[in-house]
């Protein structure tokens, strides 16, 4: 029986991979990926339910015009009405569940227009729909794996030369035309750019290729490249490169993928693995096509209509004009003229360039453009703003410096809550870790030992597992995901060091195998849920009752037993029954407030309660944690 993968079997349909992976998924047929294969009882079916549909509705627009739509990127083209994809199935066999043929409600969930539909006079008001847009893709990899070198394969073979003949200036990142559309590239090579806009909040990639050396395999800096993509949870592709060379093993690269935990498709997995020459060239289109399906199942979308948004990718200052920035459009539209506000700074757009040095007047998303007009160079991670006029700009701005100001201000009091620091309640808590070690053996000890240390509220995420001392990569990547950096026998440098003060990530040295452990246990309880109890406090009377103009009815009362303390939990009984159960907001000794008060005192009691009377009885208590084994 042949099996025919889901991206061809659309191809050779004539719809988009989107429709297929709807009719797959009303048939309950599980995928991982548009390159998963289909057996010939699915192809059937998905035929029967097509040849239905288009036997429903023979001339229905709608329908041809999807059928017919580019998956990267269409401008406004109307899709059929469906629910949102699902962009990864973590299922994991393609079996078709059953043979049953697609029932109506079936067709309707696979985003059929009903020939009912087709008849009507007036056609459904639709909301107009946000237009897909390019997948914005950044190269990360090992040093000398050949991450310039397939950019550059990439430049020469799919962006138009410009055509005044100038050299094409270093923008940061460009365009490339496919026959599946636009694609853009980040060019700047290696993580840092990447993580360096991850650190400052933005995030501009939406895939990002692993480029493995097919004579090296995976390498530490794989390894980075590889957490810093999975900690920015976008979908990842690996291309193995420099298959051209006689000493190529492919088929290692794929086996070494496995040991970190990238299963590539053929081995039943779901990591997109494209072997590839930046050399030849070859294997370099199906790259480009896995882009454009994997950007088609992430279902990008941004609004030209929408408010502006960006992020600078880079930014220098040029002798002759001055600042000019990278900033990649992310939503909305910016023009030549516009107020572009960026950190607690604004200037007015005097000239705008494509990044093949081309002026333009206006760029949507997923394009990046040269600003000339900042008067202080942008750092790369900004976020961009716009502004229609320079008192909309100044107002931005002003209200950038007080949220910066109140951020500060409750970082200095660092007053958080219980759910802030360890996250909402009832859930399984994830502690991240980076392990630094001397050797690989140290590596998988520390693992080995680590794998056992996890409860069923506590998930150990060992994000980058790494030999050698820690890199500003590390904290980088340790400041974005909060995970604590763990070394085992090396030691960081000073500059790592003063990097992760910097960022208050911790940094953790060890020479002890088991003190490091018990580190790791500490951050575990750390991330148990506190089992609290209410601990009994003391009782009181109240004798008399003082009028307070300002804390209203407060209980003059005598302890008769244990110790009242202020913010305890108070409960007032009178006669056999509770009336009031509250807070005790605040106690007084004559005229002094005080904290605690003890037996045989008198004291003023504030319960912040009105109806108090002389002879109820106060009981104190406060919830005090169960320290756990
Ligand atoms: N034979 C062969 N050589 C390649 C291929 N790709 C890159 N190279 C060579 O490998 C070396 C490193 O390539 P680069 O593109 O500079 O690698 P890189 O990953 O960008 O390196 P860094 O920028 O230093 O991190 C160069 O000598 C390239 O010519 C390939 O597909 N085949």
């Amino acid at each position: 029986m042949s099996k025919v993968r889901i991206y061809t079997l659309a191809k050779d349909l004539s719809v988009d991979n989107q429709k297929l992976l709807e009719i797959l998924d009303s048939l309950g047929v599980s995928y991982k990926s548009v390159s998963s294969t289909l057996d010939e009882d699915t192809v059937d079916a998905i035929k029967g339910i097509l040849a239905e549909e288009s036997a429903a509705t023979p001339s229905a627009p709608t329908d041809s015009q999807a059928a017919s739509q580019t998956p990267a990127e269409s401008t406004a083209a109307p899709q059929l009405q469906s629910a949102p994809p699902t962009p990864h199935h973590k299922d994991d066999v393609t079996a078709p569940t059953s043979n049953s043929v697609p029932s109506t409600a079936a067709q309707a969930a696979s985003g059929q227009v009903s020939s009912a539909v087709a008849v009507q006079e007036a056609p459904p008001v639709q909301a107009p729909e946000i237009p897909h847009r390019a997948p914005v893709v950044t190269i990360m990899g090992h040093v000398d794996h050949g991450k310039t070198s397939l950019l550059d394969y990439i430049r020469k073979t799919k962006v138009a030369a410009k055509e005044a003949g100038g050299i094409t200036q270093h923008v940061g990142a460009f365009e490339a035309q496919t026959s599946k559309g636009r694609i853009v590239f980040i060019d700047t090579p290696g993580h840092e750019a990447f993580t360096t806009i991850r650190a400052r909040g933005a995030n501009v990639a939406d895939i990002a290729i692993i480029v493995v050396a097919a004579d090296d395999s995976i390498m530490p800096q794989t390894r980075e490249a590889i957490a810093h993509a999975q900690a920015a949870k976008v979908p990842l592709i690996v291309a193995i490169n420099k298959i051209d060379l006689p000493q190529a093993d492919v088929e290692r690269v794929k086996t070494d993928l496995t040991s970190v935990n990238l299963v590539p498709e053929e081995y039943g997995g779901d990591t997109v693995v494209v072997p590839v020459s930046a050399k030849t060239g070859e294997g370099v289109e199906d790259l480009l096509e896995y882009i454009s399906l994997t950007a088609e199942l992430e279902d990008l979308r941004a609004d030209p209509k929408g408010e502006f948004s960006g992020v600078v990718i880079e930014s220098k200052v040029d002798k002759q004009s001055g600042v000019l920035a990278t900033v990649m459009v992310q939503q909305g539209t910016v023009n030549v003229g516009d107020f572009l506000v960026v950190g607690e700074t604004y200037g007015k757009i005097k000239a705008l360039m494509d990044s093949a040095g081309n002026r333009i007047k206006s760029a949507g998303p997923s394009t990046p453009v040269q600003v000339l007009g900042f008067s202080e160079a942008p750092v790369s991670g900004d976020k961009v703003a716009s502004a229609s006029n320079e008192h909309t700009a100044r107002e931005k701005v002003s209200v950038r410096v007080d949220t910066r100001r109140t951020v500060e201000e409750a970082r200095q009091k660092r007053k958080l809550s219980l759910e802030e620091m360890m996250g909402p309640l009832n859930e399984v808590r994830e502690v991240n870790l980076i392990l630094r070690a001397d050797t690989q053996g140290s590596v998988e000890a520390i693992q080995g030992i680590l794998a056992k240390r996890e409860t069923p509220e506590v998930h150990l995420n060992v994000m980058l597992a790494g030999i050698g001392a820690p890199t500003e990569g590390d904290v980088l990547l340790a400041s974005t995901a909060e995970a604590t950096i763990l070394c085992f026998s090396v030691v960081p440098s000073g500059a790592v060091k003063k990097v992760a003060d910097q960022k208050e990530v911790d940094l953790k040295s060890f020479r002890i195998i088991y003190e490091l452990i018990d580190e790791v246990d500490r951050l575990i309880k750390g991330n148990i849920e506190p089992v609290f109890e209410e601990k009994y406090l003391g009782r009181a009377e109240v004798r008399m009752l003082i009028k307070h103009p300002k804390s209203g009815t407060i209980a003059g009362s005598y302890i008769t037993d244990g110790s009242f303390k202020r913010n305890a939990k108070a409960k007032v009984t009178r006669g056999k029954q509770v009336v009031y159960e509250g807070t005790i907001v605040g106690l007084k000794r004559f005229k002094d407030d005080v904290r605690e008060v003890q037996k045989g005192f008198e004291c003023g009691i504030n319960l912040d309660w009105n109806d108090v009377m002389e002879g109820d009885i106060i009981e104190a208590s406060e919830m005090v944690e169960v320290p756990q084994a």
